[in-house]
């Protein structure tokens, strides 16, 4: 069901306020699952492209799940969003791709209790290659931002750009803001810092087990972290662990995966690209140039920097010969998940 903007205006007097921007169009797969019921509301309160920014949400279920969709757009409805210009609810990813200027792919099957992300692959590869076909031939390619959430994000990213020929795979991308996120609270707890007083901290790799939150270029209050924390034990030991299996951590506390703190880094995540990070360090898994080694093509975390609308790699930096080891181990990793589907590339 697609509610016009001019329809919604005449029903309800609160939302006829004064903008001068055009709607957005932004489209959520799996909106009515966890991270999705999550997700939309803040993203219809302004969260992610601003509290002057109207937009129409277009989600994307499964047939099964229609009618749990129709109570979330209900209780959207039910909010008076002021910038919520039309809700389209279907289980036809053409139709909720159509004219997206953002695409949020967090539909997939969630991994349960004891399972690694890696397995998820072949269950949920055949979702990203449909979906990336839908976006090549339905999204508005001038402007599209993809953000893949669903798991193995990077290597679903890959399927989905490898699908859509005629879409710069700049425009897809990877989340690994959760992890990124996840490591700063680690060491803001360790140092009794807040988290903004933390800087040039990033992920490398695959949202995975194997991804390596790095420190070692790592500032704090403007000055390196190793006059807060100079352990090497506890970095190998205890943080770099803590950051890689907090997934598997929430779903053994929680019985379910992550989804408010998996929401919320997704909404850092296209803000930031949208409106980009005063020249701080994010991590986001993108399209791989080659630099540092990483092969080019993979979806592949990277320190990056927003500014203008754009994410730009962080360069020259130097890896040591333990960051080289652990950048070694998650591009391996990735390179096998990639062989593992090459047949949908
Ligand atoms: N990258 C990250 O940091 C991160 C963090 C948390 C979770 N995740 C992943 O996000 C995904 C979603 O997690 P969740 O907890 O919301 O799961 P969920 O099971 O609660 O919701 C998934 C929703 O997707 C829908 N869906 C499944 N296939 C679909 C398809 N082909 N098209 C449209 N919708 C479809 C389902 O009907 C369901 O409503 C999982 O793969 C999970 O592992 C990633
Ligand atoms: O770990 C998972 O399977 C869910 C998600 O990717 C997470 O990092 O919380």
């Amino acid at each position: 069901m697609f509610k016009s903007a001019s329809s919604l205006l005449v029903k309800s007097g609160v939302r006829n306020y004064s903008t001068t921007k055009a709607p957005l169009r932004v489209a959520i797969t799996g909106a009515s699952g966890q991270i999705g019921y999550q997700l939309l509301f803040r993203i219809a309160s302004g969260e992610m492209l601003g509290k002057d920014q109207p937009i129409i949400l277009q989600c994307l279920e499964l047939p099964q799940a229609l009618n749990a969709l129709k109570g979330v757009s209900m209780e959207l409805d039910d909010c008076a969003f002021p910038l919520l210009k039309g809700i389209v609810q279907t289980d036809d990813p053409n139709r909720a791709f159509a004219g997206a200027d953002y695409a949020l792919l967090v539909g997939a099957k969630p991994r349960s209790k004891g399972m690694e992300r890696g397995q998820l692959l072949e269950a949920n590869a055949q979702i990203f290659s449909a979906q990336g076909k839908a976006l090549n031939n339905n999204a508005n390619r001038d402007t599209l931002r993809v953000l893949v959430v669903g798991n193995p994000a990077n290597t679903n990213a890959l399927i989905a750009a490898r699908n859509a020929p005629n879409i710069d795979p700049k425009r897809f991308t990877a989340m690994t803001r959760l992890d990124h996120n996840r490591g700063l609270a680690q060491l803001a707890d360790k140092t009794g810092c807040g988290v903004t007083d933390i800087q040039k901290f990033c992920i490398w790799g695959n949202h995975s087990a194997t991804q390596y939150p790095d420190i070692t270029h790592t500032t704090i209050k403007g000055s390196p972290i190793k006059n807060y924390v100079d352990d090497a034990v506890w970095v190998k030991d205890n943080f770099i662990p803590t950051v890689q299996q907090r997934g598997a951590a929430i779903i053994n506390a929680r019985g379910a995966s992550s989804a408010a703190s998996a929401a919320s880094a997704a909404i850092d995540h296209m803000r930031d690209w949208t409106f980009g990070t005063n020249g701080q360090w994010q991590s986001m898994g993108v399209y791989s140039d080659g630099s540092y080694g990483a092969d080019k093509g993979l979806y592949f975390s990277f320190p990056v920097i927003c500014k203008n609308g754009n994410y730009e790699i962080v360069q020259g930096l130097q890896l040591d010969a333990f960051s080289k080891d652990r950048f070694d181990v998650t591009r391996k990793e990735l390179l096998s998940e990639m062989d593992a589907i090459k047949h949908l590339l």
